[in-house]
């Protein structure tokens, strides 16, 4: 039989930048395998996104409704409503529709964040692979949750039971109770927020294949107790401490309402705040020294690919574990325990005074991303691409590239 089209991916991301990000790089990886991607997201972040990708790519970019009332949701919750009570039967209808059209819908990777796909891909009797698209012992920590709770490290509503830092897993180093993912905010949307993991791990159990957006990691290393928030005074105070360095500034559009009126203009010389830049892009630029960032894992290995030392203030999730390698293990980093003047001062001394810094950011580049870590990786998914092409066997076009 002569296939016309090219088989299909359905790619579905939690929908936030850090996870669109690194599922676009595997979509690409699926392109030079001979599939035609398709990353499927709601339609509020479809409209925010999709005019960053090139327009000219292969990767198609399908939106479904998210039944959200406002343009954008209000919070975490609102996300978890549309993608739990919306989402599923537009996708559903999505990959029969697809199907209908004597299209072959080969696989669907989905983010574990997003596993209310993992059984639409079941009904509709496609493989399924999970995606982690963070640091491979964050996931590590998530998965044994069942362990925490057996063990009373945590109780069944996923509250530390114990104060002071703990071992979480077996060798690896201590972490603080408070900086387990899913302790954010009030005492209710920490229990909602472990609810929601549970229900991901049980979802994803028996997934044949989990692909993961990371490097073969070492174990953690101890680190300071999690710092206060700050607000954007204390930011704007940091930086008209420096007005020597020159910087760019990325600040959503709430952070960037908290600026005290005519900053922006005052600093102009020196400084630039935008709402959005292309990130890689611009830790690629050599006038670029030092990055100041909230360790999403993303963000952290690109600055390990454009070897620019880190400036770390972790915020929530899985940034205090990122925070905690990339300070304590690699070395790549300093974390400043606030943003005011002095913090920022200090942490910018040190960044900047350690002279073997460069030759350790070097180090792991090529560990993890160099050339030998790449034909791993690129061997991995070759190894996946041929297991679920022999679950389907028949499915396919024989010519296609491994
Ligand atoms: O102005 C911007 C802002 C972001 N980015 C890109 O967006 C991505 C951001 O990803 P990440 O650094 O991982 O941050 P978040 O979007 O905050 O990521 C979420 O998802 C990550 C992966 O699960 C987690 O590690 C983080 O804690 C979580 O907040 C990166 O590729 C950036 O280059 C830009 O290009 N320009």
């Amino acid at each position: 039989m002569k296939w016309m089209r090219k088989p299909k991916i359905i790619l579905v991301p939690y929908p936030a930048q850090g996870h669109v990000t690194p599922i676009l790089n595997l979509a690409s990886a699926f392109l030079s395998h001979g599939f035609e991607p398709v990353m499927v997201t709601p339609e509020f972040i479809h409209r925010r996104f999709i005019s960053n990708i090139d327009s000219k790519s292969d990767i198609s970019c399908i939106s479904i409704p998210d039944g959200l009332e406002m343009d954008k949701p209000s919070d975490f919750f609102a996300i978890e409503k549309a993608m739990e009570n919306t989402m599923p039967t537009h996708l559903e209808s999505l990959v029969q529709k697809l199907s209908e059209e004597g299209e072959v819908v080969a696989c669907m990777v989905v983010d574990l964040l997003a596993s209310w796909a993992i059984g639409v891909g079941h009904r509709c009797g496609v493989p399924v692979a999970g995606f982690w698209p963070a640091m491979l012992a964050t996931y590590q920590l998530i998965a044994a949750i069942p362990d925490m709770v057996r063990t009373q490290l945590i109780s069944d509503t996923g509250t530390p039971q114990h104060p002071g830092p703990l071992r979480f897993l077996p060798d690896q180093p201590l972490l603080s109770t408070e900086d387990l993912p899913w302790l954010i905010g009030t005492p209710a949307s920490r229990k909602a927020r472990f609810k929601f993991w549970l229900r991901a791990l049980d979802r994803s159990r028996n997934l044949p294949w989990l692909l993961v957006n990371s490097f073969p990691a070492d174990e953690f290393i101890n680190h300071d107790k999690p710092q206060k928030r700050c607000s954007t005074r204390e930011l704007y105070e940091s930086t008209t401490y420096f007005p020597r360095l020159p910087f760019l500034w990325v600040l959503g559009p709430t952070w960037k309402d908290g600026l005290p009126s005519g900053y922006i203009e005052r600093v102009s010389k020196q400084g630039t705040v935008v709402s959005w830049a292309p990130q890689h892009e611009v830790l690629q630029h050599k006038a670029v020294t030092c990055y100041l960032t909230h360790c999403g894992w993303n963000s952290t290995m690109e600055a390990i690919r454009c070897r620019k030392r880190l400036l770390c203030y972790p915020v929530a999730g899985d940034q205090f574990v990122n925070c905690a390698y990339i300070t304590e293990k690699w070395k790549i980093g300093v974390r400043i325990s606030g943003l005011g003047q002095k913090e920022m001062e200090r942490g910018l001394r040190r960044v900047m005074d350690d002279k073997k810094m460069s030759d350790r950011l070097e180090r792991l580049r090529e560990r993890t991303m160099g050339e030998e870590a790449s034909s791993v990786m690129m061997s991995s998914l070759a190894t996946f691409v041929n297991d679920f092409k022999k679950q389907t066997d028949g499915m396919f076009p024989t010519d296609l590239p491994i």
